[in-house]
This record gives C-alpha cells, sequence and structure tokens, in this order.
C-alpha cells in the first residue's frame, strides 16, 4: 500500500518515518497525549500507532504492587525492560511490514540510559525519533489523573478505589527517584510544561515533526465543549438541490429563531463566553442571526465545493453524469467533483479550524452537512470509508465535550420539521421529508 502523508500534508517527503517517544512521570497525561496525536494524524491520512509498553508489561504482570515499580526490585526492572523491548519489536515490524509512519511509544521512558537505549534503537533503522515529555506540577491536573487511572486501568479492576489511589501514589515515588528530565540537546523533543502553559522545543527537522509540535502547542486540558449545528433548512434543501448560496426556507428561519433557546438549553449560558463561528454563505449566516454572542465567518467553513454540479440535484447529477454519480458512492471520501472538491480535499482546508477548535474554549460552529462531518469525524474518530456517508440533520445542536479518554456527544433537535438531505450509498437519488422530532429531544453516547 503506497504511503499517503506525502500526498495529504503536502510538502512530506515520501519515506519519513517517526517514532514518537513519549517521557515522563504517571498521571501526567501520557496516554492523552499520544491518543491525540494518533487521532490528528490519521484525520489527516497519515498512518499512525500508539504502543502502549503497559499493555505489553501486562501480559506476564497484570496487576503488580507498587514495589514492581521498585528500581532494586531487580526481576520488577528485568520484566519491564522486557515489555520495553517487545514493545519496540512489534512497533519496528509495523513499520516495516505494514508501512506505517507515525508509531508513538507511549511509556514513563523516564530515565536517560532508556531513552538512549531507544534511540539508538529506532535509528539503526533509519526512523527519525522526537521525544514528547508531558511535565506537570500542577496538583490538581495530577489528581484528576490518578482519579482517572485508578478508576479505568486495568492494573486496578475490581480493587477498592481507595487501596488502587494509595498504590498508584506509591507507583509515582518509585519513578520520581529515577526520573530525569529530558535535557539531551542533540535530541529532538517537545516538553510540554502543564499542558497549554509552557512549551519547550529542541531540534525540530522536518514538516512532519513540526506539524506534530504545533499540533501539541495548541493542547488544552480545560474543560470545554463545541457546539455543532448544520444551518436551517434552505430554499436549495428543499428544492433538493446541492451547493448554491441560497436563502433558508421559512422553516430555517423559525430555526434561526429558536436556536439561542435551543443552545441555552444545551447548556450555552449567556454570560459565558462563546464565539459562533459561520461559513460566508448566507444560509449560516442567517442561522446565526438571532445569537447574542460574537461572530467570526471563516471561507474555510463553506460548504464541499460541487464544482460543475453546483446547484443540480442528485437525480440531475444521476442523468447527467453517471459515471461521476457511480464513482462517488464507489469511493465518497476520495471522489473530487469535476472543477470542485472531495472530502479528502475538504479535511486538507478544515485543518486550521481544527488546530483553532484546540486552542479554543467554548465554541459553536454554523455550517454544512459535508463540514460538519468532517469535523465531526475528527473529533468522534471515525473512519474516511464512514465519515461521508454519516447522518448530521438539519435542526439539530450536536454538543460535544472531550473528557479525558473519549468525546461526549449529546443532540438536541428543534421541534421543526426540515426536509432530509442524506441520500443512503448505492440508493436512488430522492429527497424525504425527515419526521418531525419532539421537542428537543436528547440524545447521549460517548465514543472511547
Ligand atoms: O457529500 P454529500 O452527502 O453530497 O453532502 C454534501 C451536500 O450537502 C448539502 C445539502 O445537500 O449541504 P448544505 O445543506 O450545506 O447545502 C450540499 O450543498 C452539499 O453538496
Amino acid at each position: 500500500m503506497p504511503r499517503t502523508n506525502g500526498s495529504v500534508v503536502g510538502t512530506q517527503v515520501e519515506d519519513t518515518r517517526i517514532c514518537v517517544v513519549m517521557v515522563g512521570l504517571p498521571a501526567r497525561g501520557k496516554s492523552l497525549i499520544a491518543g491525540k496525536i494518533v487521532r490528528y494524524l490519521r484525520w489527516l491520512s497519515v498512518d499512525a500507532r500508539s504502543f502502549n509498553v503497559g499493555t505489553y508489561r501486562r501480559q506476564d504482570t497484570p496487576q503488580p504492587t507498587a514495589d514492581f515499580f521498585d528500581t532494586s526490585n531487580k526481576e520488577g526492572e528485568r520484566m519491564r525492560r522486557a515489555a520495553a523491548e517487545a514493545a519496540v519489536k512489534d512497533m519496528l515490524k509495523w513499520f516495516s511490514q505494514e508501512k506505517g509512519t507515525v508509531a508513538i511509544l507511549d511509556a514513563t521512558n523516564s530515565t536517560r540510559a532508556r531513552r538512549r537505549w531507544i534511540a539508538e534503537t529506532v535509528s539503526a533503522h533509519k526512523i527519525e525519533v522526537m521525544f514528547v515529555e508531558s511535565k506537570c506540577d500542577d496538583e490538581d491536573l495530577i489528581m484528576g489523573n490518578i482519579m482517572e487511572v485508578k478508576t479505568t486501568s486495568p492494573d486496578y479492576r475490581g480493587q477498592d478505589p481507595e487501596v488502587a489511589a494509595r498504590d498508584f501514589r506509591d507507583r509515582i515515588r518509585n519513578y520520581e527517584k529515577v526520573y530525569e528530565t529530558i535535557t539531551e540537546t542533540d535530541y529532538t523533543y517537545v516538553k510540554l510544561i502543564n499542558v497549554g502553559t509552557q512549551v519547550v522545543i529542541n531540534c525540530i527537522q522536518d514538516y512532519l515533526q513540526s506539524r506534530i509540535v504545533y499540533f501539541l502547542m495548541n493542547l488544552h486540558i480545560k474543560p470545554r465543549s463545541i457546539w455543532l449545528s448544520r444551518h436551517g433548512e434552505s430554499m436549495f434543501n428543499l428544492e433538493g438541490k446541492i451547493g448554491g448560496d441560497a436563502d433558508l426556507s421559512p422553516r430555517g428561519m423559525r430555526y434561526a429563531e429558536v436556536l439561542p433557546e435551543l443552545c441555552r438549553q444545551s447548556g450555552i449560558l449567556p454570560e459565558q463566553g462563546i464565539t459562533v463561528w459561520t461559513s460566508t454563505l448566507k444560509r449560516t449566516i442567517q442561522t446565526s442571526q438571532h445569537l447574542p454572542y460574537n461572530k467570526l465567518q471563516w471561507k474555510a467553513l463553506d460548504e464541499l465545493d460541487s464544482g460543475t454540479c453546483d446547484g443540480l440535484t442528485y437525480e440531475d447529477i444521476e442523468e447527467q453524469f453517471p459515471e461521476d454519480f457511480r464513482a462517488r458512492d464507489d469511493d465518497k471520501y476520495n471522489y473530487r467533483y469535476r472543477g470542485g472538491e472531495s472530502y479528502r480535499d475538504l479535511v486538507i482546508r478544515l485543518e486550521p479550524i481544527i488546530m483553532e477548535m484546540e486552542r479554543q474554549e467554548n465554541v459553536m460552529v454554523v455550517t454544512h452537512q459535508a463540514v460538519i462531518r468532517c469535523i465531526y469525524a475528527y473529533f468522534m474518530n471515525v473512519p474516511q470509508d464512514r465519515s461521508p456517508w454519516m447522518e448530521i440533520p438539519l435542526h439539530t445542536v450536536i454538543k460535544l465535550t472531550p473528557k479525558a479518554y473519549g468525546t461526549k456527544e449529546e443532540r438536541f433537535k428543534a421541534n421543526i420539521p426540515a426536509v432530509s438531505t442524506f441520500r443512503p450509498k448505492y440508493s436512488s437519488a430522492k429527497h424525504q421529508e425527515a419526521d418531525s422530532p419532539d421537542v428537543n429531544e436528547l440524545s447521549v453516547k460517548m465514543n472511547v
């Protein structure tokens, strides 16, 4: 399978391979950061995978006590080293056999000796090594992580939470005895101090590394939510036409009127600082007109460009361009409209939006069907073969709340009917009337 990072990220050289090595004491959010890097890169079509050394260690030692992590425990040391070796071996196999591009080695890697061993072993295979250290002295953040670990880690499954928390603190103390922060100036590294507060960068070598660094620089872990809504039903939606710059229909106008109340019910408080982002197209601007918040228009949030098909219905396209119609159903993510865009193109256009969303706290985005699918796919980790086929109904607010290990999703529907613009794969090109939902019907789910 050809590697795609060259074509997608732009100027990346074809054969770049990077091993991102996490560094830091337990409960510093390393696995969370590793997971976010993987999600971001996969969304950009860069083949990325995390190798968690704890998972390898658990094969032999599923529920060790804190003494196992004491460096004077020779057997513990041997087994921990064996787990790291097994993870690195699998990672190298993934690079060579599955042609992976970015691997994350998720472990504490907290001593100079361990880092030297990894750097030497990995660079011998012509794979770049980049250390990412998470350093944190904010007691609240650490406590939050300890609570998370003791309730979710398989190391403590079935144990009394108080005993688990005490043992986990002892484990941290054992690591603290030997922990050496990164100061090796000949290595490429990024040191994140209290995530989102201070970043130290050393010897970044190329484009893909700099993308990862930039992403890490924008991360923060303050609690916040993201609200997504399509514009209200448009005149084009009513007629089944795609693209264009139509006004809202009378029902779409009613959605715009109830949107402030729907937002309030979904948890946006009037005194809360929130910015509403729209596209530059009339239907999103009209939809947000009654929202009493600061607004910002982004060209990057405009709908997928349907090129020569702009203004046609799906039936017209099926009739006038039958081969294109079929090709789009065969591979909707990669299909590029003649003179227009594909979902793959749209993701690249949306990358600065995602970066900015990571940086922001509460934000509401009023945009279009295809654009919401791409943003939603990023936050909810939806693969490319499914993301263009997701149902994103009109007149519905989707609230996403990032949590430590997943994103919580809630949907709030307005009691205003609208057409459905969803057309399932290989189905006849007809648009239908959507069911009239109950007032503010709510659904909640978590992706983990
Ligand atoms: O990729 P598909 O499923 O065609 O969905 C994108 C289409 O959604 C539409 C509606 O059919 O978005 P929008 O409601 O913003 O106008 C089209 O303009 C756009 O081409």
